[in-house]
């Protein structure tokens, strides 16, 4: 059983310099003063040092960890271990001896309440011999660094409406999804969904309504996807719907789903025929080579569309066919 320390004791033993053990007791007296959040741990994984920088990070007091291997509760709910831990793990095997590790990973730090994102160094503190005696980590929280980041990758690839993919974000996942496809020789689908009759939609419900309603439909139509599927706003009242890996049939199969999942909502449009919000989508599937581009995709998937507005609505289209639709 672990028992905690009463006091703060270096358990560090040289006997090859005459000088070296008071030098590791300075060098812990230095760590100990520190301003980064510091601790150490011996080879058999117990605290040696907990600095006073480390307790106001974690809301851990060193005399609650010296001497133990309780260390890891200061940062998460179950027992794993730290980045120390795992340089002394890693020591055992010859070929990972001399590593030193660095990691960044959020924390649940259950003592103070609250996530934080720690960036971690780990290194191994050796004798003269290259003996290892112990492993120092230093700890920087970057919680707001990190928020501040994941803000701005959203405000870059999410559209602020919908809270779906933006178009930069269609425009690169089409692409990355292209060359994937061509690489595996695999096909690759398009739809367009517009909605139907939408400015009679504004005009009669006005553009906040208009706003809620393009809202209800770019939730309907993410629920609809699988996982590696993409679901963009193109512009407007436009979306798009990258689905890798899917025959054309496949294709039309989802557009058909999506087309009865709006229609389903039962969003009443009274200007236009059904009197509900209803979409009219354009599939199309390529199966990538060298000599085509992802823009003939869209271009052909744009026509499938316009054909099924022009068709009367409220239907799927797909190039050279036009499936019936339900209005
Ligand atoms: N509320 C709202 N309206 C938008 C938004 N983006 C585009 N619109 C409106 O969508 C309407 C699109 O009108 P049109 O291009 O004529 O198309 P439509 O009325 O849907 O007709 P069809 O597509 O032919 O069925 C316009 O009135 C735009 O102002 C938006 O973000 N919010």
């Amino acid at each position: 059983m672990n028992r905690p320390h009463p006091t703060f004791q270096p358990i560090l033993h040289t006997t090859e310099f005459p000088h070296a053990k008071e030098q590791h007791g300075f060098a812990l007296n230095m760590l100990q003063s520190l301003v980064i959040p510091t601790f150490v741990i011996d080879i058999d994984g117990k605290v040696i040092l907990w600095n006073a920088a480390c307790e106001r990070l974690t809301g851990v007091l060193a005399r609650e960890v010296l001497g133990t291997d309780n260390h890891w509760q200061a940062f998460y709910e179950e027992r794993r271990p730290t980045l120390a831990d795992l340089v002394i793990e890693g020591s055992r095997r010859p070929v990972d001896a001399d590593a030193s590790l660095e990691s960044q990973n959020w924390c649940e730090m259950p003592r103070v309440g609250r996530r934080c994102f720690l960036a971690a160094d780990a290194s191994p503190i050796r004798d003269a011999s290259g003996k290892l005696l112990a492993v120092v980590e230093t700890l920087r929280d970057v919680t707001d660094e990190k928020r501040a980041q994941i803000a701005l990758e959203q405000l870059a690839t999410r559209d602020g409406l919908t809270g779906l993919a933006n178009r930069r974000c269609f425009d690169d996942t089409l692409h990355a999804e292209w060359q994937r496809a061509l690489r595996q020789q695999q096909p690759l689908s398009l739809l367009m969904v517009d909605v139907d009759n939408f400015k009679q939609y504004n005009d009669a419900y006005g553009h906040l309504g208009g706003d809620e309603c393009l809202q209800r439909i770019a939730t309907a139509v993410a629920n609809e996807m699988r996982t590696n599927d993409l679901v963009a706003r193109y512009g407007g009242e436009e979306f798009a719907v990258i689905l890798p890996n899917q025959s054309l049939k496949g294709a039309a199969i989802v557009a058909e789903r999506i087309r009865c999942r709006v229609e389903q909502l039962h969003l009443p449009n009274l200007g236009s025929q059904p009197h509900v919000v209803t979409v009219s989508i354009g599939a199309a599937t390529a199966l990538p080579s060298h000599d085509t581009e992802p823009s003939q995709l869209v271009a052909t998937a744009d026509s499938a569309l316009y054909r099924a507005k022009h068709m009367g609505r409220n239907r799927i289209s797909l190039p050279n066919t036009d499936l019936p639709g339900k209005a």
